[in-house]
Formats: structure tokens, C-alpha cells, sequence
């Protein structure tokens, strides 16, 4: 067993969100096209120095270092603890382990925060207790993790069916450069999904498989990423679930026009928000937007990244 293993994994912004109606199991189907960005967690672990009142090394404890750690829930309610006893279960081994992360991506923000964290515990534990897990069964213990949890290992660009979960990875034929605006306070994923749930019902289109079309990718965006063409994919951003993010968080409205009339190409919710992700020509237009949001005080910070990068690896 080597002395600690540490896993550096990206957020993602959706460049398409195409929300179905709500399944049965209270799940949405999804169209999910997603892009790893270059804001990064860093998990490390390291062999457990603790025993519990039996003798065994008494589960994974966690600490939490960065802006947002007092927001990062430190008991079992955190996906990367979820993600090491996930493992350990699935050798029959002992699960103590010291984990720490440190942390970039915003909390509940909508960028798979949370996600990226238990993928990179997954890859940090497989690799400091030497289990060898072959990487399809790590892409589905991530699955039982989070909908978003198995891009967040493969990270580049994907399409995610299902809930999000069944992957295809997508070309992509260049860097896209990106401005991240995040806001004070997250917003609850599932509140998001069941607002949009509401908003349909509301607006007399139902809000259940039977009464929502299937979700399908934009053929335009999908080629738009091929194309490495900014343009282009600034005219097919699209996201299902921004009328619900906004009308949980009306105060988006005022960050999404300050990003435009900074001159971004496009601008979106991330996800189910409340970070809004502002598509831009390239690095130094990245710089002067961040710069125009962060004195709009429309945000709490702005931020340049890029995509797309790589998945969960091994520093
Ligand atoms: C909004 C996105 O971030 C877009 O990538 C994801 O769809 C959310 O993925 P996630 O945070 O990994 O979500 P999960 O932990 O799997 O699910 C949390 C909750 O979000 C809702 N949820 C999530 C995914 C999905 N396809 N349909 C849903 O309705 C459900 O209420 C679920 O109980
Ligand atoms: N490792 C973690 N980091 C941050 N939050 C976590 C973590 N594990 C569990 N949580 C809990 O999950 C909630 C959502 O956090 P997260 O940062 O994953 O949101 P998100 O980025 O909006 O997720 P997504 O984009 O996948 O919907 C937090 O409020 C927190 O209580």
C-alpha cells in the first residue's frame, strides 16, 4: 500500500440540458451533454491512523479544506465518505481510509461538485488499497453514487442518456473557453427538478413521461463540438431547467445580461444552477468578462476555465 494516492477530477457545465417527464422512480430522462471544465477538487487518501472499538480501522474519516469547506457536509452525507464504503463493500475490505479534499468547485452550484468528489475518492481508494477495479465497474459503482458521478471520472465530453448516466463520449474539435459566475447560496437539485416538474404542469404540459417528449440531443450542437466552433454552440447552448433555476433565484436574470453585455457569446445556467456559465471567443475575452461580472456585483466571484479537459487521474 503506497503512502497516499491523490485524484485531481473537473467540475462540468452542460452545454445542452433536455429534461423528459418524471419517470416512475421520480428520476428525469435526460438528453445530457456535458463538458469537463478546468476548475479542479483534489481528493487525496491515505491509509487510516484510527481504530474503532472492534479493532478496525473504523470507516473513512474526512476533512475539507477551500473557501466553501464550512458548506461540505463531513459525515456520511458526503459522496466521497459514500464512495470509499461504495468500494470497500464491493472487495469485502476494511474501509478505513483518511480522506481529504480540497476544494475548487463551487458547493451546490451545479457543477458536479459533490460528484466530482466521489469519483475522485473511488479512483484515489482503488489506487491506494491496489484493488484493480476494472474501469467499466468503476463507471458503475459511480452510477449508483449520482447521476452525475460517472462523467465526472471520464470527464472530456459526453452525451449522458438515461439520467444521466449512460455515457457516450462526444469529439470535440477544439478548446471552448468559458466564464463560471457563482452566487451566494446554492440551489437543491431535487427543488430545481421538481420547480420544472411545476412550471410544466403549470404552463398545461404536464410533467410525466407520458405527457413530456423524449429528450434528444441537438444535432447542430453535437456538431458545433466537433467543429471546435464557439459560435456556432453559443447559438444551440441550451438548458431545460434554467426557467426553473431562475424562478427559484430571480436575482440570475441581472448576472446572465451583465455576462452578455460583457460581451459573451452566449450565457446559461450551469445546470441545476445557481452558477451561470458564460461562453466566450477566447482566453483574453475570457479574462475581460470575468473581470466586467466581478465589478457588475451581479456575483459573488467570476471565474475563466476552459474545456474540454480530462476526467479523474492520478496526480
Ligand atoms: C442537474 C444535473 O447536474 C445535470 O448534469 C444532474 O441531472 C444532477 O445529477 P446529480 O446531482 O448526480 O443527481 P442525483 O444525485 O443522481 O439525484 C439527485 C436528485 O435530482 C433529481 N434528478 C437527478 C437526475 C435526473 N436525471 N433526474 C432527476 O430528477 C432527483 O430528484 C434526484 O433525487
Ligand atoms: N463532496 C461534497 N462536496 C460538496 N457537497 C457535497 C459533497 N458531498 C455531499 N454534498 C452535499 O451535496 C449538496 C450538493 O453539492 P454539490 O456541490 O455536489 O452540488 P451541485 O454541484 O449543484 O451538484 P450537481 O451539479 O451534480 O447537481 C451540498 O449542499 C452538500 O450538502
Amino acid at each position: 500500500m503506497t503512502g497516499s494516492v491523490t485524484v485531481r477530477v473537473p467540475a462540468k457545465v452542460n452545454v445542452q440540458l433536455a429534461v423528459g417527464g418524471r419517470r416512475p422512480d421520480g428520476f428525469h430522462d435526460l438528453a445530457n451533454v456535458f463538458l469537463a471544465v478546468g476548475l479542479h477538487d483534489k481528493v487525496t487518501a491515505s491509509p487510516a491512523d484510527h481504530q474503532d472499538d472492534r479493532g478496525g480501522a473504523g470507516g473513512p474519516r474526512l476533512t475539507v479544506s477551500g473557501p466553501d469547506a464550512d458548506h461540505v457536509p463531513l459525515d456520511d452525507g458526503n459522496l466521497a465518505v459514500r464512495a470509499a464504503r461504495l468500494l470497500a463493500e464491493r472487495h469485502g475490505r476494511d474501509p478505513g481510509v483518511r480522506l481529504h479534499i480540497a476544494k475548487d468547485i463551487p458547493v451546490a452550484g451545479g457543477m458536479a461538485g459533490g460528484s466530482a468528489d466521489a469519483a475522485g475518492a473511488l479512483l484515489a481508494c482503488d489506487t491506494l488499497w491496489g484493488t484493480r477495479t476494472p474501469y467499466p465497474e468503476l463507471l458503475a459503482l459511480c452510477a449508483e453514487l449520482g447521476s452525475d458521478v460517472p462523467f465526472s471520472l471520464a470527464g472530456g465530453a459526453a452525451l449522458g442518456r438515461g439520467r444521466g448516466e449512460l455515457l457516450e463520449p462526444l469529439e470535440t474539435g477544439g478548446t471552448f473557453h468559458w466564464v463560471f459566475a457563482t452566487a451566494d447560496g446554492g440551489l437543491s437539485t431535487p427543488d430545481v427538478y421538481r420547480t420544472c416538474d411545476r412550471l410544466r404542469e403549470a404552463a398545461g404540459g404536464g410533467a410525466t413521461v407520458e405527457s413530456v417528449p423524449d429528450p434528444e440531443p441537438s444535432l447542430a450542437l453535437l456538431d458545433a463540438l466537433r467543429r471546435g466552433d464557439a459560435a456556432a454552440l453559443a447559438g444551440e447552448l441550451a438548458n431545460d431547467l434554467q426557467p426553473a433555476a431562475v424562478a427559484l433565484r430571480p436575482a440570475l436574470n441581472a448576472t446572465l445580461e451583465a455576462g452578455l453585455a460583457a460581451g459573451a457569446l452566449a450565457a446559461l445556467v450551469s445546470g441545476s444552477g445557481p452558477t451561470c456559465a458564460f461562453l466566450v471567443k477566447d482566453a483574453e475575452a475570457g479574462t475581460r468578462t470575468a473581470q466586467a461580472l466581478r465589478a457588475s456585483g451581479t456575483c459573488r466571484t467570476a471565474r475563466p476555465a476552459s474545456g474540454p479537459v480530462r476526467g479523474a487521474e492520478v496526480v
